[in-house]
């Protein structure tokens, strides 16, 4: 048995992180693979304090950034490391990346943040940015009837959305569009970790 695989699903919201970690889930599942689907902000105590102030007001942003980096530990420790030492796939909504981005927007270091991270929290064999401009992804979230969160303002979503393009180079990063039609972005998605799969 391998040591497992960890996937993450990054990008600014409403670019189909959610729709397309699900649906990666069930076509490995159907291939065969165990595999295990989860988001960040976890649903623990520090996931849910964080997505309270989604709604009704941001933490001071050292506040944030210490919520953020528990709910994790918590994360690798609990669910993250156990599956992918029994040989799963974890296939995760949001990951340190989505920090660098969101905390980096907020005036902390990208640099700092992954070093922070990357002393507890392993480093995913994949990352998918899902990339959509700013107006497309806040119309998304429109359309799925949400109301643009403390998170999701315009020039904040501008900054994490540099962010998270600045990672493209690195070679287990990959861009997805999610301009397309979602079997469409599915399939290259597939394309892609069926590759890091036959590695
Ligand atoms: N390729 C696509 N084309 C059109 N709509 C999509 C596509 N992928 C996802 N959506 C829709 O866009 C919205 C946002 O997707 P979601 O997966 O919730 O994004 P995120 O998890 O990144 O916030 C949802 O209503 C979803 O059904
Ligand atoms: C994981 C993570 C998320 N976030 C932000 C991005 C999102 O706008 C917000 C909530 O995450 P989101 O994925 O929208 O969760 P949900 O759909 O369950 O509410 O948290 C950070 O600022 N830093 C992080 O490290």
């Amino acid at each position: 048995m391998n040591q497992g695989y960890c996937i993450a699903f990054e990008g600014i919201d409403g670019t189909g992180k959610s729709t397309h970690s699900n649906r990666l889930a069930q076509s490995l599942r159907e291939k065969g693979y165990e595999v295990v689907v989860d988001h960040e902000p976890t649903n623990g105590p520090w996931g849910r304090k964080l997505r309270e102030s989604a709604a009704t007001g941001r933490l001071s942003s050292e506040q944030e950034l210490e919520y953020f980096l528990n709910d994790r530990k918590q994360h690798v420790e609990e669910l993250i490391q156990p599956s992918m030492a029994a040989g799963k796939i974890v296939i995760l909504d949001r990951y340190y990346f989505s920090t660098m981005a969101y905390q980096g927007a907020r005036g902390f270091d990208p640099v700092e943040i992954r070093k922070m991270n990357e002393e507890f929290a392993p480093v995913p064999d994949l990352v998918v940015i899902m990339d959509l401009t700013v107006d497309d992804a806040l119309a998304r979230i429109g359309a799925r009837g949400d109301i643009a969160n403390e998170f999701e303002k315009r020039d904040n979503l501008e900054k994490c959305r540099e962010i998270f393009l600045g990672l493209v180079p690195e070679k287990f990063v990959r861009l997805v569009s999610s301009n397309a039609p979602e079997a469409e972005v599915s399939a290259r998605i597939d394309t892609l970790v069926d590759q890091l799969l036959a590695d």
